[in-house]
């Protein structure tokens, strides 16, 4: 058990308006139990399928509510949406409309509510009612300071009456300091939405870099040495400074992660330390089943034991009808693949566990830091890629997986990704091992995580003064 938090009379009432997707709301709710540890009141304005998924991840009840926003339809979204693993990533602009539609309850919520502060990301109207009512902003941001600052700075010239090009993206905007965080070739293709409509009247660009501009206070939720020179680069980009939270990671102060079902547990704890390979995509990636297919074959012919938890592929309720022929008579007993909701972070922490294979969400990327598991990246969106460089050519934690000309991600170029990391005798499985055991002891060290909070609470309190 956590302990209880100390309250005193200078703490504060924070509201949260992150974006409606449980990649963004996971980190706010672990800052918020940061906060709530330290005294702070909370209340967490997210949609209620967001809060029916994530409020055991809360640690301190009595300071965090949920108070949930009715998300209203909007046409070409499915009746009943509320958050974006629900729907195919094409769709998220449709959205970041309903979203803009919440601005009314919002508003009535903020006006009432005698808050402090109120952290936000993606909804840039929420500074101009903030002002209006005395509350100050954190326009607080959990994708990697890198996406930000390779897309979302003013010296990135995005044209007004056309869509940014490719191979304008390839181009680093003037002074962006990395050599290494770039897009090349194909990559760039996973950006070009940023100058097209993402909520009502607005692209993606004027709506991030709008959020950023106007908040008091501009956060990002990575650490100085990992991105130290890139979180300089948007403090002379926004002229204003950007404070850290570090990572966040949602460990209480017993530093246990969330508990494992039991029917897992049993199943990993049959195999020796080290031996399983995991593999997750995060909450919004939906495979084509060819791809889908493609890849548990990638996991058989490795002869590794596996685990693999993803959403079944398009077209397909499930992920048994969506198996290839014969494969689960022939990986019976070595390997699962699941379609539902796993405890990500206990399975990461379990002693099978010895390669964990993700997409590079941001949320994954600090999880899979932490652990000693090897790491092998299947990047897809945008920051997904710009996370990827980081680990694998800054770092040098990680390896990716080849992709071909097309995008396409062959079963063999999986296994070889794989076995480069886990056999035994394999020179780059000796060197990201190598490394990253360094990362997670700077990671892990006494007073790294909470120095970041601590700075974060002292920087709040300077801006109320
Ligand atoms: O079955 C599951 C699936 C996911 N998770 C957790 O859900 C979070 C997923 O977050 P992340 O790894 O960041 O992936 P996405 O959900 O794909 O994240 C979205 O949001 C991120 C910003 O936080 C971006 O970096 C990504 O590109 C974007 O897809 C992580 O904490 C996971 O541990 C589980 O616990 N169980």
């Amino acid at each position: 058990m956590s302990q209880p938090p100390k309250t005193s009379s200078s703490s504060f009432h924070i509201a949260m308006f992150p974006w409606f997707a449980i990649g963004h709301i996971t980190p706010y709710i672990h800052l918020a139990n940061e906060l709530a540890s330290r005294g702070h009141r909370i209340t967490l304005l997210v949609p209620n399928k967001a809060r029916l998924q994530l409020q055991h991840l809360v640690l301190h009840a009595d300071l965090i509510v949920f108070s949930p926003v009715a998300v209203p339809h909007v046409h070409g979204l499915p009746e009943g949406t509320e958050i974006a693993s629900e729907i195919p990533i094409h769709m998220t602009h449709l959205l970041a409309t309903a979203m803009d539609r919440t601005r009314g309850e919002i508003e009535q919520f903020l006006t009432v509510s005698k808050l402090d502060f109120v952290l936000y990301d993606t909804a840039q109207w929420v500074p101009g009612i903030a002002r209006r009512n005395g509350i100050k902003t954190v326009c607080y941001n959990v994708v990697c300071a890198a996406a930000l600052a390779i897309a979302l700075v003013p010296a990135r010239n995005v044209p007004k009456d056309r869509p940014i090009t490719e191979e304008e993206l390839r181009e680093a905007p003037a002074g962006y300091p990395s050599k290494n965080v770039v897009l090349c070739g194909a990559e760039a293709k996973a950006l070009t939405f940023i100058s097209l409509p993402y909520g009502e009247g607005i692209t993606f660009y004027e709506r991030t870099t709008t959020a950023m501009k106007e908040c008091d206070v501009l956060s990002i939720r990575t650490c100085r040495e990992l991105e130290g020179d890139l979180c300089d680069y948007m403090e002379a980009q926004y002229k204003k400074p950007v404070i850290l939270t570090g990572p966040v990671l949602g460990l209480g102060s017993d530093k246990k992660s969330e508990k494992l079902e039991e029917r897992w547990e049993k199943w990993f704890s049959g195999f020796e330390a080290g031996s399983v390979v995991f593999c997750a995509f995060g909450t919004q990636w939906i495979l084509e089943k060819e791809q889908f297919q493609e890849l548990v074959l990638g996991f058989e012919l490795t002869g590794l034991p596996f685990f693999v938890a993803l959403k079944p592929p398009s077209g397909c309720a499930t992920i048994e009808e969506a198996l290839p022929n014969g494969f689960e008579e022939r990986v019976k007993g070595r390997g699962v693949v699941f379609g539902g909701w796993v405890q990500q972070t206990a399975i990461l922490s379990h002693k099978s566990v010895g390669c964990f294979v993700n997409h590079c969400g941001f949320g994954s990327m600090w999880e899979s830091l932490m652990t000693d598991n090897q790491i092998v990246l299947v990047p897809h969106l945008g920051d997904q890629i710009l996370n990827t460089k980081l680990l694998v050519k800054e770092l040098k934690v990680a390896v990716e997986v080849e992709r071909e000309e097309n995008g396409w991600l062959s079963k063999d170029s999986l296994r070889k990704a794989i076995k480069s990391v886990m056999d035994k005798d394999s020179e780059v499985g000796v060197m990201v091992k190598k490394n990253h055991a360094k990362w997670v002891e700077t990671l892990s060290s006494p007073g790294f995580m909470s120095g970041y909070i601590d700075r974060f609470v002292q920087k709040l309190k300077e801006i109320v003064n």
